[in-house]
């Protein structure tokens, strides 16, 4: 496991909105036109909006003032055709931005997806899955406020405003200047909000990728939560990020309620400065009741743009924060992709060699491989063991190549493996890892992963030489039953023969297998062993292993200690040279005997009486109540003296070794 604190080894940098929309906007490509038209029907409703204000200022000034019903007709005809006009347009115009929205979404998320997918396992370590699933959801949705919505809106309301505006100036333009010399309160009010909403929606994002990791990590160990009863620690974990959480809502609402009033407040001063300067102006015959009401529409329908466009401000500001996040991921560079110019090999025979390889992860002090060379002919079974941390698992990642070594190479059939388009050298190299891999899938889907597109026949196949056919026909729908990641359905043993039969269909030619039988109990490992067997034949195999059951069928035997091979050779050669395999093989075999400390009595028991006889009522044709416990034998218990010394703890065993093999003696008193 890594330290504590590591998984933030990422910084989050921080963005101006204008990088964070250029690095999104390409992902835009082919939905601009829909965008351009999008924008288009904006600029229609405004246009069908002026010209039912226009017509209102008409229809007050002739039909209302004047009480005349015969001027009603014409204008209310044009208005009402305008309107509905307006509104089919705006209809086509939110569909198809609402279209074109989820499309980008949909695009973003994809391609955040793709490129995780690619991450290296480290990443994978370090950073906790609730929170990058929070940034493949939330955090995703809040580009699309950023660079769609954010770009149509601002767009259509900084026409609206402008259109609005030119009208206004049009129709008495004293009051326009008189109105907009107040209009950059807004903008002023905006600033004023933007740096703290920015920060407050920051803190709300991670804390709601905290939320997302505590809740998952939680279910994911619902056992030890139970088992252990770690139900209140766990509420105390989530209660801590919901706190953070809770704090930043509450204080986005607050401050954009603020926001919204302040704004509120400048509008009312802007309305009353219309009115008074309409009334002085009315009162000086320079101007009519219908003029100063078609004015006062034009800025009813000025300022919600006006807002819009501070308001978006804030919007984009706030939407910045989830776009950090998801740079963050995205500038996190795979640690391996397809060579530029890939060699086509087709399919190898199966050598493979390490060259004086040397590798460490990356950020990790310490090397994990140093110089290692070895070679596996086509079909040998090479077996890599060694102490744990010794650097067998990371042998298996240069093979499938999920990393490079920083020194030496890999080699399949003498090419590099770098070489090699990773799809085939996937193809051609077969992982067997450490934990069975479940697909949430039906068991036939999950062996057909092997090889998509296998037949029924072949997926029967397979799941007969794995030993698992009989297994999977007594499930209650046999090859059709579903099973999951966490299904308590199958055995892990019938997990790891259900893995052999996706080995088996995928037929390729190396095998890497890292612990097959590690996890199994002796019975399901021995059960195991003749299907790997079937699997092995013909394939190179290298197999990583502390289980060294299949030794004596190595071809060759290496083993690793601290990131160097320290021993290679066959079995019995290794045996009789009495080195680092022989003490392995040595503390693996009598591990069994020294299972004499669980055998050791708990407690010494107390000699039974000799020769008791019972007396059994049957016998006399009696019954005789309650009586013959008196002579049965009896447990004896010392009596309890709190002041008493301790009694001795044994530390050893009854034939003299220490109780626990690799401790030092252990004296009571803590
Ligand atoms: N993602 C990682 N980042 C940094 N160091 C790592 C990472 N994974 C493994 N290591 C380190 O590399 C070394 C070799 O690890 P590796 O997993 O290959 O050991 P191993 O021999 O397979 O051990 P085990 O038998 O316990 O699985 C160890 O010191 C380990 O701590």
């Amino acid at each position: 496991m890594d330290e504590e604190g590591e998984e933030y080894e990422y910084e989050t940098p921080t963005i101006p909105a204008r990088t964070a929309f250029r690095r999104f906007w390409p992902l835009a490509r082919g939905l601009r036109k829909w965008l351009l038209i999008v924008w288009v029907c904006t600029i229609l409703t405004a246009l069908a909006e002026t010209e039912a204000i226009l017509l209102f200022g008409e229809l007050t000034d002739n039909a209302l003032r004047q009480g005349s019903l015969a001027a009603f007709w014409a204008p209310a005809a044009k208005w009402l055709g305008v309107a509905a006009a307006g509104a089919v347009v705006a209809y086509a115009g939110n569909s198809l931005a609402a279209w074109a929205t989820e499309r980008f979404v949909m695009r973003l998320r994809e391609h955040v997806f793709d490129h995780v997918q690619q991450l290296p396992p480290h990443f994978f370590q370090r950073h906790r899955q609730g929170d990058l699933l929070s940034r493949l959801t939330s955090d995703v949705e809040a580009i699309e406020t950023m660079v769609v919505s954010g770009l149509v809106g601002a767009a259509s309301a900084a026409f609206s405003a402008l259109f609005y505006a030119a009208a206004a100036f049009w129709l008495r333009w004293d009051l326009a200047v008189a109105t907009f010399v107040l209009a950059p309160l807004f903008w002023l009010a905006a600033r004023r909000f933007s740096g703290s909403i920015k920060d407050v929606s920051r803190a709300g994002r991670v804390a709601d990728g905290a939320i997302t990791s505590v809740v998952e990590e939680s279910l994911g160990n619902i056992v030890l939560t139970q088992a252990y009863d770690r139900r209140d620690a766990e509420r105390r974990r989530l209660g801590e990020e919901a706190q953070a959480w809770f704090r930043a809502s509450v204080r986005s609402t607050r401050l954009n309620e603020a926001y919204e009033q302040l704004v509120q407040v400048i509008e009312t001063v802007c309305v009353l400065a219309v009115i008074g300067i309409g009334a002085w102006e009315i009162s000086t015959g320079r101007m009519t009741l219908g003029q100063l009401l078609a004015f006062a529409a034009f800025l009813g329908y000025l300022y919600p743009p006006v807002r819009g466009l501070a308001q978006l401000g804030l919007t984009i500001t706030a939407a910045t924060a989830g776009a950090e996040r998801l740079i963050e991921i995205l500038d996190v560079r795979p640690s391996v992709s397809d060579p530029r110019r890939p060699v086509e090999t087709g399919r190898p025979d199966g050598a493979v060699e390490l060259r004086d390889v040397s590798f460490s992860y990356p950020g990790a002090d310490r090397t994990a491989l140093e110089g290692l060379t070895f070679a596996a002919h086509p079909g040998e079974l090479v077996i890599v063991t060694g102490p744990s941390g010794a650097g067998k698992s990371t042998v298996s990642k240069l093979l499938l190549r999920f990393y490079d070594p920083d020194a030496g190479e890999v080699l399949l059939d003498g090419t590099p493996v770098r070489d090699l388009p990773l799809a085939r050298l996937r193809e051609y190299v077969t992982l067997l890892p450490q934990e069975t891999l479940v697909l949430h899938d039906t068991v036939r889907a999950n062996i057909a992963c092997g090889r998509p597109g296998a037949s029924e026949h072949a997926v029967e196949e397979a799941a007969r030489a794995a030993d698992a056919h009989e297994f999977v026909m007594g499930l209650p729908d046999g090859y059709d039953t579903r099973i999951d990641p966490g299904s308590a359905r199958l055995s892990g043993g019938q997990l790891q023969r259900l893995a052999i039969a996706r080995a088996l269909l995928r037929d390729a030619p190396v095998l890497v297998l890292d612990e097959p039988t590690t996890g199994l109990d002796a019975m399901a490992a021995r059960r195991v062993v003749k299907p790997l067997r079937r699997l092995m034949a013909g394939r190179t195999t290298i197999m990583i292993t502390h289980d060294l059951n299949l030794a004596p069928d190595a071809d060759r035997i290496l083993v690793v200690d601290g990131g160097r091979i320290v021993e290679t050779g066959r079995h019995e050669d290794l045996l009789a040279r009495g080195g680092a395999y022989a003490r392995l093989h040595r503390s693996q075999n009598s591990a069994v005997t020294d299972t004499g400390e669980l055998r050791m009595p708990l407690f010494v028991e107390q000699p039974v009486p000799a020769a008791v006889a019972y007396d059994y009522p049957y016998d006399h044709g009696t019954y005789d109540h309650g009586q013959p416990a008196a002579h049965w034998p009896q447990p004896v218990y010392a009596p309890y003296d709190p002041y008493a010394a301790p009694a001795p703890i044994p530390t050893v065993l009854p034939d003299g070794r220490p109780l626990f093999r690799d401790e030092e003696y252990w004296t009571p008193g803590i």
